[in-house]
This record gives C-alpha cells, sequence and structure tokens, in this order.
C-alpha cells in the first residue's frame, strides 16, 4: 500500500509523530512505501531566503534557484519522517533514478511529469524488511532535479506498484459541499470525480489528489482513499476503505 503523507498533516512534530506510528503499525499488517510532500516547509524555507511562490494549476512555478530550497528542505524532512516511521530508509525520488521526470511545461520551470518508478528498488527494500520513505524531487533526463507534485508522485507510485493509496491531508475525504461535515462522499466513481472537478466543488489542493488518483486506477492500482491524518486511527480504517473518501474505477 501506498501512504501519500501531506504537508499540510505533519504541522508539528507530535502530529508527524503520531501518524509515523499509524504507518508503522499498518505495515504490521501490509508492506508500505510512503511518499510525502511538504508544501509549508518549502514556504517557510523559500520566505526565509526572500524567494516568493507562485502558483499555477496547483503546481509551485519553479526556478533553478528555488528549487535548490525545494530539495534542501524536502530532504531535511524525509530524514526526520523516515527515522519517525523507524526500519524505513530515506529516498529522495533523485536517488537510483527513483522517480525519473520529464519537464512538465516550461513556463512552470523546473516542474516534472513522471515517465518512470524503479519499482525494483522498492520491491527490494520492503523484500529486506525496510519501509521506503520518498520525497518528491525526481531526476530529469539529464540529470537534473525536478519538482513533482507530492500527489502526482505518490500516484505514479501506487500505479508502477498496482498497489492501493492511501492520500493523508488536513481534511477528512472528499465532500460534496466542502466544508459541509454532512457532505463528506465515503464513495466517489470516477465518473464523479470527474463532474465534480468539472461542476467546481472539488477545487483547489483536492483536484492534484483525485487526478493522482484517477492515474494510479488507471495504471492498476485496485482503489485510492483520500483521508486525515490529522486524527487518530484513520489510515488503519482507511486503508480497510471504512474511513475518508474511497475512489473506485
Ligand atoms: N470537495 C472538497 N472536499 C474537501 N477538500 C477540498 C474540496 N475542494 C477543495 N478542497 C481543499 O483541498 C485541501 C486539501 O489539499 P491540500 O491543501 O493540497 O493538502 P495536502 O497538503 O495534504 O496535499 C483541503 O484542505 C480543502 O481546502
Ligand atoms: C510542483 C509542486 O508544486 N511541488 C510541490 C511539492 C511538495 C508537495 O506537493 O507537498 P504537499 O503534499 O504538502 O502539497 C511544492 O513545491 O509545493
Amino acid at each position: 500500500m501506498i501512504v501519500k503523507y501531506g504537508g499540510n498533516a505533519m504541522k508539528s512534530a507530535e502530529l508527524r509523530r503520531a501518524v509515523a506510528g499509524e504507518i508503522a503499525a499498518l505495515r504490521a499488517e501490509v508492506p508500505v512505501v510512503v511518499v510525502h510532500g511538504g508544501g509549508p516547509v518549502i514556504e517557510r524555507e523559500l520566505a526565509g531566503r526572500g524567494i516568493g511562490s507562485e502558483f499555477r494549476g496547483g503546481l509551485r512555478v519553479t526556478s533553478p534557484e528555488a528549487m535548490e530550497v525545494v530539495e534542501m528542505a524536502l530532504a531535511a524532512l524525509n530524514k526526520r519522517l523516515s527515522q519517525d516511521v523507524g526500519h524505513a530508509v530515506g529516498l529522495m525520488g533523485r536517488d537510483c533514478e527513483l522517480l525519473v521526470a520529464e519537464s512538465l511545461d516550461p513556463a512552470l520551470g523546473r516542474v516534472g511529469r513522471v515517465t518512470g518508478v524503479n519499482a525494483g528498488l522498492l520491491s527490494t527494500l520492503r523484500g529486506a524488511g525496510l519501509t521506503p520513505v520518498v520525497g518528491c524531487v525526481a531526476v530529469a533526463p539529464d540529470g537534473e532535479a525536478l519538482n513533482v507534485n507530492a500527489d502526482t508522485a505518490a500516484g505514479a507510485v501506487a500505479g508502477a506498484l498496482g498497489e492501493p493509496i492511501v492520500f493523508l491531508t488536513d481534511v477528512d475525504g472528499v465532500y460534496r459541499a466542502y466544508p459541509d461535515p454532512k457532505s463528506l462522499a465515503p464513495h466517489l466513481t470516477r465518473a464523479e470525480v470527474e463532474a465534480g472537478i468539472r461542476d467546481g466543488w472539488i477545487a483547489g489542493g483536492m483536484i492534484p489528489k483525485v487526478r493522482a488518483a484517477l492515474e494510479a486506477l488507471d495504471a492498476g492500482a485496485p482503489f485510492a482513499v483520500i483521508a486525515s491524518g490529522m486524527k487518530a486511527g484513520v489510515l488503519a480504517a482507511a486503508a480497510r476503505g471504512e474511513a475518508g473518501t474511497r475512489i473506485t474505477p
């Protein structure tokens, strides 16, 4: 199972350790790969250096200068997360061509679209009883770094391994009328997700998540769940399809 751990659900060290504990518990039942983001940490590091952030279609426009900061921030976070999870190997997508990407759109700068996943490396690590914890910086054919949205990176890994994926974020799932709690959708089909994007009730940061979920399903993942990383016990329930929003073909 792939667990995508988003930056909004790691805002304190306590929360980070709680989620890491849930990942460690899940791993006792099913082999796990963690793919993480870290948007708020990146934001803080860029701002501290006087580098502004601009997003287009939910993606950070990434200059070569910003790319260095993104990689540094995510790599530092990667070490903390892998230590918290334990029995883990923290890797960036750049290591061993774990995530290979090409430039998505020159107007976005160094932003990548994943074209390859080193599934063999992930299998080898898990075969040795280790949990891969992957930061979402990919390698381009020229050997340079590309910034990949973490939802997209996680979806690509789930697709390559043909495994289910749980996206842990700061909301309980996908709402049909966000943020009305009564409108949380326990289950959505592909057609409903596409309608949600078209009709605008799926918006903002939820769009890359559901798109990544659909791409994972296209590539052979059996299901995808979007659930809260902020509440205890949710990951185990989400993995069983009993929490959050389950998206199926
Ligand atoms: N229909 C919806 N249901 C739930 N959340 C939504 C919806 N549409 C937009 N959102 C927004 O998507 C956000 C989650 O995406 P994002 O902030 O990018 O999280 P992460 O950092 O975990 O990737 C929610 O906090 C919410 O503001
Ligand atoms: C291209 C692009 O936008 N990359 C993201 C990568 C981190 C990320 O996606 O983190 P979350 O999961 O916390 O949102 C960024 O620079 O913010």
